[in-house]
């Protein structure tokens, strides 16, 4: 079963614009990179579709059968305020300045709260998680290749990529799309400009001002390296010079991605990766949601519902289930409406997989086929053809609600199971299981168990106004603070009103 689905994969190539038959350059082993976080604020939702996504990807590769080496990097150091120019202050740099404390403990604070976020959302920990600042030495042998092969030059300290030197014998700017000539630079004009041969150019090693407090010996420069070399540096150190998947945000298409493809071709004269996948961006009011543009909601504010824009908080498989619902490549416009849908199909999925596993399978038909079976073995294999077109997980949802409609019919006996063959009734509840839990990462936590426990926690606080009413104090206490001990917060606010909010 799954060597042929493994054949079938196919997947969108932002390189080549098409969708590509997945065939690994080593199978069974396959080898994947994702850009991860520059760690210096509050993870947030973008963030969230940036992990879920190669999540996905993950596990449904290791569900195939191949056997997976997952890479994505923490960036602790050279990630500089504008990306465009490569001017301005490192970021964790700044952070750790206005806060007053190490970098470092930026960084440390920072990776703890995005493995937190990403934990709660069930995101499987990658096989690998390497640090900028623990591959210093490697990034400067990366340069000193480049160098050697005569497409990088040195100024003051400062090496850069010659991209004119390069663009004699290859093409820059396949990946985005872009045409450097119809690019206005905005870099002109900025400080260190008049050292670059061209304005395009990007820096692989940077020297440090006095006052930048992150920096290495190099045989340049005290200084630090350029933000696209670490991911050139690391992929290829842990998963060869060419792997096979490539993964990141849209956003990091240009400069970011084009620069690392530069990067290894000027090194090792091969492109990295075989095939990009680009997940779409989470957009709030239509743009892009990130840390530097400040209009983000964070993992917390979302499970909390501490936000203007939220009615009340969200459990982070709701939140899950709301990306599940868009293909990785198309946007996702955020807002309180859409978790509330998400909320009540996540609630859907899970009140059938409860029926579905209280079933007795003796009631099915033992022998030959039941009458029902055609069509639950159709968008069974509609599962499996959905996910193999490009990771189609908002597809694969739809075969995923028409499974649940059949459990339900079954459990009302609209759906006869005398016309479902056992066979047929494995074949559903093992691709049920399959998808729901092992690839799609959900996981049945309370909110998903049809609000019981709201409704418990809402008969607990009737019971406290109750007491209150009467006046006797200690019982109305006890219940606030021992449900408080459990996790679960009461706030009364000034009409009377108790609400509550489960973490
Ligand atoms: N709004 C978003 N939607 C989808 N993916 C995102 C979004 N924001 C960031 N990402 C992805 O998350 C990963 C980590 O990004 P990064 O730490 O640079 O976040 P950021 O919030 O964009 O930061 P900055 O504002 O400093 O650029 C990248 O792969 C990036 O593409
Ligand atoms: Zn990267």
């Amino acid at each position: 079963m799954q060597q042929a689905e493994q054949s079938k994969l196919h997947l969108y190539n932002s390189l080549t614009r098409k969708k590509e038959k997945f065939e690994p350059i080593n199978a069974p082993f396959v080898g994947m990179y994702v850009c991860g976080p520059t760690v210096y604020g509050e993870p947030h939702l973008g963030h969230a579709r940036a992990a879920i996504t190669f999540d996905i990807v993950f596990r449904y590769l290791k569900h195939l059968g191949y056997k997976v080496r997952y890479v994505r990097n923490i960036t602790d150091v050279g990630h500089l305020e504008d990306e465009e120019t490569e001017q301005g202050e490192d970021k964790i740099a700044k952070k750790a300045r206005i806060e007053q404390l190490e970098p470092m403990e930026i960084v440390q604070t920072y990776t703890i709260r995005y493995h937190r976020g990403m934990d709660a959302l069930n995101c499987l920990r990658p096989s690998i998680e390497p640090t900028a600042s623990g591959h210093i030495i490697e990034q400067i042998g990366l340069i000193e290749e480049i160098l050697e092969n005569g497409l990088a030059y040195e100024v003051n300290g400062n090496v850069y990529f010659d991209l004119e030197k390069y663009r004699e014998t290859n093409d820059y700017g396949t990946l985005s799309g872009k045409v450097l000539e119809d690019l206005q630079s905005g870099s002109r004009d900025t400080e260190g400009m008049e050292e670059k041969k061209s304005p395009h150019d990007f820096a692989l090693w940077k020297k440090a001002s006095p006052s930048h407090i992150m920096r290495w010996p190099s045989p340049w420069s005290e200084g630090f390296p350029g933000w696209h070399l670490e991911c050139t540096t690391m992929s290829t150190k842990y998963l060869g010079d060419t792997f096979d998947i490539h993964g990141g945000g849209l956003d990091l298409q240009f400069p970011h991605h084009e620069a690392e493809i530069a990067q290894s071709r000027g090194a090792r004269g091969c492109d990295p990766a075989r095939y990009w996948l680009h997940n779409n961006m989470v957009t709030i009011d239509g743009a892009k949601m990130s840390k530097s543009a400040g209009n983000f909601i964070t993992l917390s504010q979302l499970f909390k519902g501490e936000h203007d824009l939220l009615e009340k908080g969200f459990d982070p498989m709701v939140v899950r289930f709301l990306m599940l619902q868009s293909h990785y490549r198309s946007k996702i416009d955020f807002s309180n409406d859409a978790l509330l849908a998400a909320e009540k199909g996540y609630k859907r999925l899970m009140n059938a997989s409860d029926v579905l596993h209280s079933m007795d399978t003796g009631t099915f038909k033992k022998e030959g086929e039941g009458s029902g079976d055609t069509e639950i073995l159709e968008q069974c294999r509609l599962c499996h053809e959905t996910m193999n077109d490009d990771f189609n997980t908002a597809q694969t949802l739809a075969s995923l609600f028409e499974l649940a409609s059949k459990i339900n019919a079954i459990q009302h006996a609209q759906l006869d199971a005398d016309n479902v063959s056992l066979q047929a009734f494995t074949t559903l509840s093992k691709t049920f299981d399959d998808f729901v839990f092992d690839i799609f990462g959900l996981k049945e936590t309370d909110s998903g168990k049809n609000g019981k426990t709201e409704e418990l926690v809402k008969l607990l606080i009737q019971i406290r106004a109750e007491a209150r009413e009467r006046k006797d104090f200690a019982t109305s206490d006890k219940i606030r603070d021992d449900l408080q001990k459990i996790g679960i917060q009461l706030k009364d606010d000034k009409s009377g009103e108790t609400t509550f909010t489960i973490n």
